[in-house]
C-alpha cells in the first residue's frame, strides 16, 4: 500500500463548443507526457481556488477568458502520478470570450466524444470519458 504520497492537484477544462464538439490540446516536445491529447488545464497554485486556476490556466494557454460562473464541475480522476498522487478536477465550460489559440500546445483540435476514445491521452484522462458522454448527452452535444 502506498502510505502518504504527495496530492498533486490540477484542474482541466472540458470545452463544448456551440457544435457540441471538445477542445482537446497536444502536449508539447519537452514536457512529460509529450505528444498526447489533454484537456487545457494545469496545476492549482498556492492560494488559488480550483476555478480562479481554471480561469487563468485556460488565458495562458488558449488566450480565451472565461468566467468562474461558467465552470461547473463535471467529474475527477485519481491516479498515481510517478511519486505523486494526481487529483484532476475536471470542469465543463460552454462559455468564453475569445478565439482558442495554442499559446502552450503544439496544437489544439476540436472533436467529437468518438474522435476522443481514438486519441493517445494520459492514463488519467481515460476513466473520465464515460462520465463526458454521459454530460454530452444530457447537455448537448456531438456524439
Ligand atoms: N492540463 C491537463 N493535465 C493533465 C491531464 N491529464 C493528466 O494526467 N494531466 C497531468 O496533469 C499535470 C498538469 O501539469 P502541467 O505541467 O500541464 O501544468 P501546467 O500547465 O501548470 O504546467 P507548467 O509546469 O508548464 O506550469 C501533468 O502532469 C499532466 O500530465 C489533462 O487532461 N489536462
Amino acid at each position: 500500500m502506498e502510505i502518504n504520497p504527495t496530492l498533486f492537484p490540477v484542474v482541466a477544462a472540458l470545452l463544448v463548443d456551440g457544435a457540441g464538439r471538445l477542445l482537446v490540446q497536444q502536449r508539447p516536445p519537452g514536457k512529460m507526457m509529450a505528444g498526447l491529447w489533454e484537456f487545457p488545464g494545469g496545476k492549482i497554485e498556492p492560494g488559488e481556488t480550483p476555478e480562479a486556476a481554471l480561469a487563468r490556466e485556460l488565458g495562458e494557454e488558449l488566450g480565451i477568458q472565461v468566467a468562474v460562473a461558467d465552470l461547473t464541475p463535471l467529474t475527477f480522476a485519481s491516479d498515481a502520478l510517478g511519486t505523486r498522487h494526481l487529483i484532476l478536477l475536471l470542469y465543463r465550460c460552454d462559455s468564453w470570450i475569445g478565439e482558442p489559440e495554442p499559446l502552450h500546445a503544439s496544437t489544439i483540435r476540436w472533436v467529437t466524444v468518438d474522435d476522443l476514445r481514438a486519441l493517445d491521452m494520459p492514463p488519467a484522462d481515460l476513466p473520465l470519458l464515460g462520465a463526458i458522454e454521459q454530460s454530452l448527452r444530457h447537455r448537448g452535444g456531438a456524439q
